[in-house]
């Protein structure tokens, strides 16, 4: 019989709640917001996805670390989760192209991790209390340390997180003899998000969040793109004012996820921080316009406010999500301005809203 010689670990939420395990990945101590992810694949996309800054994975499938950890399935340079909260964990890989096993991952990466954990009973609790923090340790299982630590966890709702993890320099991304130049504004974005774009003839150039908006007009892109990102729409007023002189110009524009959220706040919606977010692979939507659903991928905290939108003249409501009526997607009356909630890229996830890449490509094109 193999021994589990892993170290004890512990996973404190903020409520006081403690649940035992083992330790996966560094041996430490991390904290960040808990929060749960229902796909059944894709982790080591959903780890890299910057949009996960500051935020600790649940993921509820239960065997993590199977297929291992493949050279071009990361969604950014580095894993962007603060930390791993799995049920059954291996650190063995049945994969013949996988590089790696994910408990090196994770130590390259000094993630700190636990697994042996009911992620059924975590998931159940954290849906019925709702979104809040949490602590991982496998150095200490003194609860009180911990609890000291869990009040050096900022809350999630009034963070700014973008401007960490956007490039902090511009950059080209794609063929520069491409037929469309679009300027991305980066407030931390996934790397199938500019592959979607460059493989529909786009040449990107992707700018810092904070950038303003008179440096993302001197390249003179045919339109714009604001990409998801983590943290607190509510709190980037940067953001919004940059989107405010983009609907101004008249060229086409649209955004994802963050961005979304901050194109609604630009026509005079405001976000809230939601009791439990969505943050899987088939969360249904239904487009309005053509009245057809689809299947999407998601993963928010925040969301757009549904009375918002229904008193507004500015905006055309275009999608809806079908589990809670939470709003998926805006157009700007009368601007070339669209944006939708979940994630058209996929990555993980299918591919149902792929084709909101080929209407902004439409929308771009009709414009020039
Ligand atoms: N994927 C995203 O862009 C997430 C947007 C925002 N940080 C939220 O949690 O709602």
């Amino acid at each position: 019989m193999k021994l589990n010689l892993k170290p004890e670990a512990i996973l404190l939420l903020e409520d006081g709640t403690v649940f035992k395990g083992r330790a996966i990945g560094k041996i430490g101590t991390t904290g960040g917001e808990i929060c749960f992810n229902t796909g059944m694949t894709g982790y080591q996309e959903i780890y890299t996805d910057p949009s996960y800054y500051g935020q600790i994975v649940v993921n509820t499938n239960s065997h993590i670390g199977n297929y291992g950890v493949h050279k071009n399935e990361s969604e950014s340079g580095q894993p962007a989760i603060f930390g791993l909260i799995i049920n059954s964990f291996s650190d063995i890989q049945s994969r013949h192209d996988a590089y790696e096993n994910l408990q090196n991952y994770l130590l390259e990466y000094d993630l700190v991790g636990i697994e042996g954990v009911d992620t059924r009973m975590v998931v159940k609790h954290i849906r019925s209390k709702g979104a809040m923090n949490c602590i991982i340790s496998s150095e200490t299982t003194d609860i009180d340390k911990l609890k000291a630590k869990m009040k050096e966890v900022p809350s999630m709702k009034g963070l700014e997180l973008s401007s960490k993890v956007c490039v902090k320099e511009p950059k080209f991304v794609g063929d520069e003899n491409a037929p469309i130049k679009v300027a991305v504004l980066d407030l931390g974005i996934k790397a199938s998000i500019l592959k979607n774009l460059t493989d529909r003839g786009v040449y990107c150039k992707v700018f810092p969040a904070k950038t303003p908006f008179s440096e993302l007009e001197a390249w003179n892109p045919d339109g714009y793109f604001i990409s998801n990102g983590p943290g607190d729409p509510g709190v980037m007023d940067y953001a919004v004012d940059t989107v405010k002189s983009i609907l101004d110009s008249g060229k086409p524009m649209f955004g994802i996820c963050l961005g979304h959220q901050i194109l609604s706040r630009a026509t005079g919606l405001s976000t809230y921080k939601m009791h439990s977010g969505h943050r899987g692979l088939n969360h249904p939507v239904k487009n309005l316009v053509t009245g057809l659903s689809e299947i999407t991928s998601q993963n928010h905290g925040f969301a757009v406010k549904v009375e918002d939108v229904e008193s507004s003249d500015a905006i055309e409501l275009t999608h809806v999500n079908l589990n809670d009526d939470t709003v998926e997607g805006i157009r700007v009356k009368g601007k070339p301005a669209f944006s939708v909630q979940h994630h058209p890229e996929a990555s993980p996830g299918p591919n149902d809203a792929k084709y909101l890449f080929d209407n902004f490509i439409d929308l771009i094109k009709n414009k020039n």
